[in-house]
């Protein structure tokens, strides 16, 4: 079997690379020249632990390439993974499948007799029904939703915690599983179901995790009005199994490229389809979510005297969460633009994400270090939890900031501690 991954971002890359692992021979298709060439050349243009070796093994051995041409691509693959982007519309919450569109009409022309193409991307439901009619004659759609997530995207590629086979046909289902054999044979559990609710999977998934971290930011909000502690409460909580400790962390709240954007395309596709009511409450979710961001700058402008103009702000962290370098609506890039806006000078450091920030948000000032960003600093922003940021020496850090007042927006620092070096420490849902 030989296997084409169409779309090499994220998401694209580590399918390919994982896919060679299983032992496939590989052709990545990727329209973007400079992010190619980088693949080409066994170099990942993103930061993705443990992408940068499989990628480069892979190339070196011959087993994975990547190419523009969708000619190529329809000669050369048996089966056709499309994992292109689905952002939000430019012009509404919906998200904008121009890129999926495009890439399954210029493959069809190409794809060869018995060929299955298998959508990977995160799609509003009733787009893969949609697809199938446009494919030709003796070739097949699947849909095949990825739950990857960043920062541990090659672990959760090779040992996911379920397939989901969104099939047509037996045909179309026994091509998968011979595809995924290894995932399978290694335990996985395989659900198989119809494009619907394949597609539908994805984004409840999504929808359900955004909610759980939404819930405990309201009830964060609730336990400092009170003067409780909401990770203590989390903690309480989440031993009861049937509700978990996981995605009950409360802080600046969520972002990057998946879950703001599947919940705005859930709520959006459900109001298409006449059942906008029921997920009404996602809207909420929403706005829980973005308030994280706003009441971080309300409480700096607090700690820093009523206004936070001209006063000099470090930020640690500009990665939507740790161990990745994507910045796509990051709660941290937000509030540090917010708080330069309204006049704060404000030095970023993050480990990986120097440059995406940069490319993002030109106008702040990027340190080389997190203690340069604290230099002189009035207010220091906890707001990505990189693990070094945890093992700063306090001693050191204290002695370089004009002001010991910290803002942990992602409650990992440990706050007795940082006060018995004499910092002013302030959490989100915690007295
Ligand atoms: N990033 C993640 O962790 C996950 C993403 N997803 C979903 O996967 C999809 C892709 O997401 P990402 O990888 O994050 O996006 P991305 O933006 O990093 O990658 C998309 C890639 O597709 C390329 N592309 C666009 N049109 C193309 C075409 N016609 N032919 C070939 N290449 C084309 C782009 O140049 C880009 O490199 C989205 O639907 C997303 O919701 C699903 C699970 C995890
Ligand atoms: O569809 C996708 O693209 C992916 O979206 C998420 O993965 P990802 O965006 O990589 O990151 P998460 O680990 O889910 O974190 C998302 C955001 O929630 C925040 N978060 C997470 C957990 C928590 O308790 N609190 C919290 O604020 C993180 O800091 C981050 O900003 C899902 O977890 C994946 O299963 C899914 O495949």
């Amino acid at each position: 079997m030989r296997v084409t991954v169409v779309g090499c971002g994220y998401l694209g890359a580590t399918h390919a690379a994982a896919m060679a692992e299983l032992g496939y021979d590989v052709l990545g298709v990727e329209i973007d020249h400079a992010k190619r060439e980088s693949l080409a050349a066994g170099k990942v243009p993103f930061y993705e632990p443990g992408l940068g070796d499989l990628l480069a093994d892979h190339v070196a051995a011959g087993r994975l390439r990547f190419t523009n041409s969708f000619e190529e691509a329809g000669a050369f693959g048996d089966v056709h993974f499309v994992c292109v982007g689905t952002p939000q519309r430019p012009d509404g919450l919906g998200a904008d499948v121009r890129y999926v569109d495009a890439a399954v009409a210029s493959l069809a022309p190409h794809l060869r007799e018995g060929a299955l193409v298998v959508g990977k991307s995160t799609v509003p439901v009733g787009t893969a029904a949609r697809l199938a009619a446009t494919l030709p004659a003796g070739t097949e759609l699947a849909w095949n939703p990825e739950f990857l997530r960043e920062g541990h995207a090659v672990q959760d590629t090779l040992r996911p915690d379920r397939l989901v086979l969104g099939v047509a046909s037996e045909r179309a289902e026994r091509v998968l599983r011979d595809c995924y054999a290894p995932v399978v044979a290694a335990g996985t559990p395989v659900v198989v179901t119809d494009f619907a609710t394949a597609e539908l999977v994805k984004v409840s998934a999504n929808a359900f995790l955004a909610t759980k971290i939404s819930f405990i930011n309201a009830v964060a909000e609730v336990c400092e009005a009170a003067g409780a502690d909401v990770v203590a409460l989390a903690d309480a909580i989440g031993h009861d199994d049937r509700i978990g400790r996981k995605f009950l962390n409360a802080g600046v709240g969520f972002g990057g490229g998946c879950l703001p954007k599947d919940i705005r395309a859930f709520l959006s596709r459900a109001g298409e389809l006449g059942v906008e009511d029921t997920m009404s409450f996602l809207r909420q979710v929403d706005d829980i979510n973005l308030r994280q961001r706003t009441r971080v700058v309300q409480i700096a402008t607090t700690m820093l005297g009523g206004s936070v103009a001209r006063s000099r702000i470090a930020v640690w962290g500009a990665s939507f969460k740790p161990h990745s370098d994507d910045v796509r609506d990051s709660p941290a890039l937000s509030i540090a633009g917010q708080l330069h806006l309204r006049g704060a000078m404000v030095s970023v450091f993050d480990p990986q994400a120097m440059e995406p920030a940069r490319a993002v948000f030109p106008t702040l000032d990027y340190a080389e270090t997190a203690l340069a960003a604290a230099r002189d600093a009035d207010l220091l922003l906890h707001l990505t939890e990189w693990p070094e940021f945890r093992e700063v020496d306090l001693d050191v850090l204290g002695s370089v900031v004009r002001r010991r007042q910290v803002v942990d927006g992602r409650n990992r620092l440990d706050a007795d501690t940082w006060r018995g070096a004499g910092w002013t420490v302030r959490a989100l849902g915690r007295s």
